[in-house]
């Protein structure tokens, strides 16, 4: 880890002999810059040919890779070694997607895989069964979860839910503990056609519990209590606690350990969106990623999409100091990437020590924020165009639309290539008035990313997905951290336990500070 300095004086160097992107001379030096600075697989295409790099700086940024032991660490992480060191834990979240017959698979990747097959054909059994059961006048289900347990359900029904097919499964997710969703929701539902899945890992999220009490309530309340909690479904790790909770246990579906929260995405933690989509076009959504995981395993890193999207993310942080990383998909059903995003890599790598607890002395994950374009054209790109923030832009698109209007998805593909071709270029001026030239002056030299898909699928989605959480673990190796663990989040949890019975006055709050106890007087003394 020390010699770490030594790598980025290295690409510093690189960074510093390279012409600016405004110029054309990057262009200019190499007659094929755009097709050496993309890859593709499984339907991904990346295109970092907007970046102030090229074939030299690329080669040391693969260097760094290698030396800091990448291959042996992907070949671990498909082994199921503990790379989550501080918890004793594998991550196999590859494994909810693998196909155990055709693999040459490590045993203990073989056995979670073996346990998640078994749980998706309990899942199609239920699918086919609840659809069958309503009808088609369908049903409501309430998708109850919070931060891994319900961003990559969202996204994924979000993203691929058929424009024009009309809803006869509708998903409502609820996730915040301010109950005001919660409350809202149940004014329109009808709780015979309702359905309710808890999705917590470990059963004991505080939002997701108090959430699921108000529906048990519900339920119970309107169809009695042994209907009403026909009604319920739990998909954790923790059964005994959903037993607890009242849920009966044949209406429990598995998750283990030995995924991440954040990573679970493809397994029963998505039975909402199963629901909703069928479960053929999520085993396709699984095959997709499944096809990107064959990829970043076997395929040379200067080919590799993942390794390259984590190459360039070192290379924009790292190299160039920048601190924001600016995901806008070009496409309103990618809506919840960026959130689903923000949480894969912010939890992921927000980290600044190693696991062997010694202090990482660069800075890892960039604050990742975003939406979806054109809209955000229209709300913040000016700062990207012209104010001081420091970010990377990340475009996200697919090539075809899923509907007929073609020339407002010709207006949309031109509107994000002009935004990358604008930041990178800029403009000068030529106006008079010297203050009002620099006023609209654009300094352009702002680098971006593209990344097309040839239209937006199961299996392109399920491949986009897994290149991100492979981007992920790349990253963390080179960082030197610990991909897997979330104590910073942890943190807060049991903070929120310690006072909430303070707020209710049921415990002493003499041990809080001061400015936390003046704001539960107060709280306390409004409530009454
Ligand atoms: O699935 P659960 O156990 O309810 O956890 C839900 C979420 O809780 C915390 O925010 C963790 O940091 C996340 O990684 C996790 O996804």
């Amino acid at each position: 880890m020390a010699d770490r300095q030594l790598w980025w004086e290295k690409l510093l160097s690189h960074w510093q002999r390279l012409a600016d992107i405004r110029t054309a001379q990057l262009f200019q030096e190499h007659a094929d810059r755009p097709g050496s600075l993309s890859a593709e697989a499984a339907g991904v295409r990346l295109d970092f040919s907007k970046h102030k790099i090229d074939q030299a700086a690329l080669s040391e940024l693969l260097a760094l890779a290698t030396d800091a032991g990448l291959c042996e660490r992907i070949e671990a992480l498909f082994a199921g070694e503990l790379v989550n060191q501080s918890e004793q834990r594998p991550a196999m979240h590859m494994a909810l997607r693998a196909r155990i017959d055709q693999e040459a698979l490590a045993p203990a990747f073989r056995d979670a895989a073996t346990l998640a097959q078994a749980t998706l054909l309990q899942c199609r059994a239920l699918v086919e069964q609840i659809r069958g059961r309503f009808g088609a006048d369908g049903f409501d289900v309430i998708h109850v979860g919070i931060g891994g347990s319900e961003l990559g359900p969202k996204l994924c029904l979000e993203a691929l839910r058929a424009p024009r097919e009309p809803q006869t499964v509708r998903v409502h997710y609820v996730s915040n503990v301010d109950a005001h969703p919660v409350d809202h929701l149940l004014a329109n539902l009808k709780p015979e056609r309702t359905l309710v899945c808890l999705v917590s890992k470990s059963f004991g999220t505080q939002e997701t519990l108090a959430n699921g009490r108000i529906l048990q309530a519900w339920l119970q309340q309107h169809l009695g209590v042994e209907r009403g909690n026909q009604h319920l479904f739990a998909i954790t790790a923790n059964p005994r606690r959903a037993e607890a909770f009242g849920i009966s246990a044949d209406q429990i579906l598995p998750m283990w350990d030995w995924v991440g929260g954040r990573y679970s995405v493809w397994s029963a933690v998505s039975l909402s969106t199963m629901l909703a989509l069928g479960f053929e076009r999520f085993a396709e959504f699984l095959r997709g990623a499944a096809a990107m995981d064959t990829h970043f395993r076997t395929a040379p890193l200067r080919q590799n999409v993942p390794v390259l999207m984590a190459l360039v993310g070192i290379w924009t942080r790292n190299v160039q100091g920048l601190p924001g990383h600016c995901v806008v998909p070009y496409d309103d059903r990618l809506r919840y990437l960026p959130a689903f995003l923000q949480q894969l890599e912010m939890e992921s790598n927000g980290k600044s020590v190693s696991p062997a607890g010694q202090a990482l002395l660069h800075p890892t994950v960039p604050i990742l924020w975003g939406g979806v374009g054109s809209t955000t054209q229209h709300a913040f790109f000016q700062a990207l165009h012209q104010g001081e923030l420091a970010n990377v832009v990340e475009f996200v698109a697919a090539i075809k639309p899923a509907h007929a209007h073609a020339d407002s998805h010709r207006a949309l593909l031109a509107n994000m290539l002009a935004q990358s071709a604008a930041l990178m270029h800029g403009r000068i001026t030529n106006d008079a008035d010297p203050a009002l030239a620099a006023q609209r002056e654009c300094p352009g030299d702002r680098p971006s990313t593209t990344i097309l898909l040839p239209e937006l699928t199961p299996f392109t989605l399920g491949a986009l997905l897994a290149a991100y959480e492979h981007k992920v673990y790349v990253q963390a190796v080179i960082w030197g951290n610990n991909a897997f663990d979330q104590w910073g989040v942890e943190l807060g949890k049991q903070l929120a336990d310690d006072i909430l019975p303070v707020l209710a006055g049921q415990a002493d709050g003499s041990h809080l500070d001061a400015s936390t106890a003046q704001m539960i007087a107060r709280i306390r003394e409004t409530l009454g």
